[in-house]
């Protein structure tokens, strides 16, 4: 499939927010011309703002033409309002790919009266092309559209195809959410080292510079797995052993709190879905 953008059409992203413009910097570092990027969004932030500026985008409250590609990435909550927004301006030619979580196909081709539909759910490190992205494409959308699509997401990491719909419930308990459950891993880190003693701003430099290295190392070494790195840090009855006694103790380990925060997340995706 390919996966350069210099030959798609205008792409109008509707919702320059958090996501939006953590994959809008990989379109255009992978040949989307900005004179065919444009943002839409009545209430842009500073931050979308300076990179609009930088970039030369055009940003507008409303859809004012016909998209050939339309990414919406705006909150579920206000989706039925901007599906009426966004109806008038999607042609017969416009393909719709939507990173907004929880809101199903069939609720999209309803609201916008078109079947060319990519649903997705990516993560924030799409903002520096290390992102991972589950789609699925709808019962429309051919392989020219699904080309389209995996080019527009491969700007921002790997892509991943599924054929279920439901699977991107499960795709947003793992990788959508999952950037969060790192940093909150770094606060919890640096949280015990200040228990333990260390000054708070040591602590939270070690805890990030530790997580920034783990996730380096892993990203280097792609042939060691997860379990191996992990071996290669816990030396025989030495003093990792004992810290990984608590932390994998079953039941009740992180293993099991991982499970109860996943769960917690496909349920509320679940239920914004059904909203
Ligand atoms: N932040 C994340 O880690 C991820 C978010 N998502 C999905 O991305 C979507 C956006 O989330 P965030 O970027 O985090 O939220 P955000 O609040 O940062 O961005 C939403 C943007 O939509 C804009 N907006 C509000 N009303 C609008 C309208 N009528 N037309 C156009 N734009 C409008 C807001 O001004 C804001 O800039 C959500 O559906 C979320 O589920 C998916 C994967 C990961
Ligand atoms: O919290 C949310 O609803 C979105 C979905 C995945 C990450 N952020």
């Amino acid at each position: 499939m390919s996966s350069t953008l210099s030959g798609v059409g205008t792409v109008v992203l509707v919702g320059a927010g958090k996501m939006g413009m953590a994959m809008a910097g990989g379109w255009l570092e992978s040949g989307l011309q900005a004179e065919k990027l444009v943002l839409v969004d009545p209430t842009p932030g500073d931050a979308t703002l300076a990179f609009a500026s930088k970039h030369g985008l055009r940003i507008a409250e409303r859809v004012d033409i016909e998209p050939s590609v339309l990414v919406l990435a705006v909150k579920p909550q206000i989706i039925q309002s901007v599906f009426e927004q966004v109806k008038p301006a999607i042609g017969e030619k416009t393909l719709v790919v939507s990173v907004v979580a929880a809101i199903s196909i069939e609720r999209m081709s309803a609201g916008l009266g078109t079947n060319r539909i990519v649903r997705t759910m990516p993560n924030t490190p799409a903002q520096i092309g290390k992102g991972v992205t589950g789609a699925v494409p709808g019962p429309a959308a051919n392989a020219a559209d699904r080309d389209i699509a995996e080019a527009l997401l491969m700007a921002a990491g790997d892509v991943n195809w599924f054929n279920t719909e439901s699977d991107l419930d499960l795709v947003t308990a793992v990788s959508g959410c999952g950037p969060a459950y790192v940093f909150h891993l770094v606060e919890a880190m640096a949280a015990a080292g200040e228990r333990l003693g260390l000054p708070e701003d040591v602590s939270m430099r070690l805890a990030r510079g530790t997580v920034i290295g783990a996730a380096a190392l892993m990203d280097a070494d792609r042939e060691s797995s997860a379990a191996l790195l992990r071996q290669n840090v816990t030396s025989p009855n030495g003093v990792t052993a004992e810290a990984l006694k608590v932390l994998m103790r079953d039941p009740d380990g992180l293993t099991d709190l991982m499970f109860e925060t996943a769960q917690a997340a496909k349920a509320r995706s679940e239920e914004l879905g059904h909203d």
